[in-house]
């Protein structure tokens, strides 16, 4: 099968799985026991979360364990708010589902959102802050890469914004996470959500960054385990294998980076020979990984279908929305028409993906949606950009 849904998760690190092998089997300790095999497991904890740390450049302090993004997410939104007064809280047009239910469900509790818009091209509207009431606004949340389109936001500004009127921000940073470099503190914000299997690691875990100058309650409280954040016994195999999954990926991030980007280029490249093919959020700064595309007159997830049966694993929009039948809502939100948006498709690579399967994608995809008459091979590009 030629994999190029990498978003969506990818397949384990074989040296993650190595890592992750004895704490599967003869180190089965709790890392709460004070006997040796229980500070083995404890020993290995704390190196993981040394590993997390380092990918996004932050104190292993600040690193709360968790069973992946979106109980990240869950965490940062919902522990906000159990200690504030309901108020405005303001969440980016395109956050993943994992922010934006977790945002409904508060909105059935008193709190409301005011959602910041995006341009045509995905990219968040900053001025838009200008127009909110602060005395009402409680925190922020703005995602830091896009899963579907791999539109990357500025978060710099916001930050500083937000930090300035001592408005948190929040920050979903599970699509970022290994794909571009992350600095934590300087990128301003005070909470941001990982995961494990979007970086070659186990499904199952993730973690939240948390600045300690933000009053945050658990979600899960029990044994007082994560600093009294969440409560419960460690995943101690599958934090071990997050550990070494970001220990991977910061020291293989640029030459992974350069790769992707040379596979995102050659796929974008070829589209142009694609009839009808429409390539989103072509102007924004994108994941290198990440190209989302439609093809006019075509339906996404019968594409997806018909690419499958040649071995090809593409996404029609996020691996939790396709299905559905309904048009993506972030590309509803960047003001695609419905129905261009029905035809999207995702392909997200990753480090073992190569030029030869790109090139055969394209083979393929070009027999699905009929070749360029002879008219229009004299156009310079078939494609268009959104
Ligand atoms: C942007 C984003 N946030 C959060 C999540 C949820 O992460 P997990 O699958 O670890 O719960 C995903 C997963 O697709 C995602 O793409």
């Amino acid at each position: 099968m030629l994999y190029f849904d990498h978003n969506a998760t990818t397949p384990l690190d074989e040296r993650v799985l190595d890592a992750m092998a004895p704490y599967l089997g003869a180190f089965y300790g709790n890392p709460s026991s004070l006997y040796r095999m229980g500070r083995i497991c404890r020993a290995a904890v704390e190196m993981a979360r040394e590993q997390v740390a380092a990918l996004v450049g932050v104190h292993p302090s600040g690193i709360v364990f968790t069973s992946g993004g979106t109980e990240a997410n869950n965490l940062a939104l919902k522990g906000l708010t159990f200690s504030r007064e309901p108020g405005l809280i303001a969440a980016g047009a395109t956050e993943h589902p994992s922010v934006s239910e977790p945002l409904e469900f508060l909105k059935a509790r008193a709190w409301r959102t005011a959602t910041i818009p995006v341009d045509r091209n995905g990219t968040a509207d900053v001025s838009f802050f200008e127009s909110l009431p602060i005395r009402d606004l409680r925190f922020a949340t703005l995602m830091l890469a896009n899963n579907e389109t791999g539109v990357i936001q500025d978060i710099a500004p916001i930050a500083s914004w937000c930090r300035g009127r001592g408005i948190v921000l929040h920050c979903d940073a599970v699509q970022a996470a290994g794909k571009i470099p992350i600095d934590f503190n300087a990128g301003g914000a005070h909470l941001m959500s990982l995961s494990g299997h979007k970086i070659y690691g186990p499904k199952g875990v993730g973690a939240l960054i948390f600045d300690k100058s933000v009053e945050l309650e658990p979600l899960l409280h029990g044994g007082g385990q994560e600093q009294g954040l969440r409560g419960g016994t460690e995943n101690v195999a599958a934090i071990v294998g997050f550990g070494k999954a970001a220990e991977l990926a910061l020291s293989e991030l640029e030459t992974r980076r350069a790769h992707l980007l040379a596979l995102r280029e050659r796929l974008e490249a070829g589209l142009a020979d694609v009839p009808g093919a429409i390539l989103f959020a072509a102007a924004a700064e994108r994941l290198p990984n990440t190209l989302q595309f439609g093809v006019a007159g075509y339906d996404g997830e019968a594409l997806v279908m018909n690419l499958d049966r040649h071995g090809i694993a593409v996404s029609s929009g996020s691996a939790c929305a396709s299905g559905a039948g309904e048009p993506s809502p972030v590309l509803v939100a960047m003001g695609v028409e419905p129905e261009i948006a029905k035809s999207a498709i995702r392909a997200s690579f990753g480090k073992s993906n190569t030029e030869a399967e790109v090139d055969r994608f394209l083979e393929v995809l070009k027999t699905l949606v009929g070749t360029p008459t002879s008219e229009s091979q004299g156009s310079k590009s078939l494609m268009s950009v959104i």
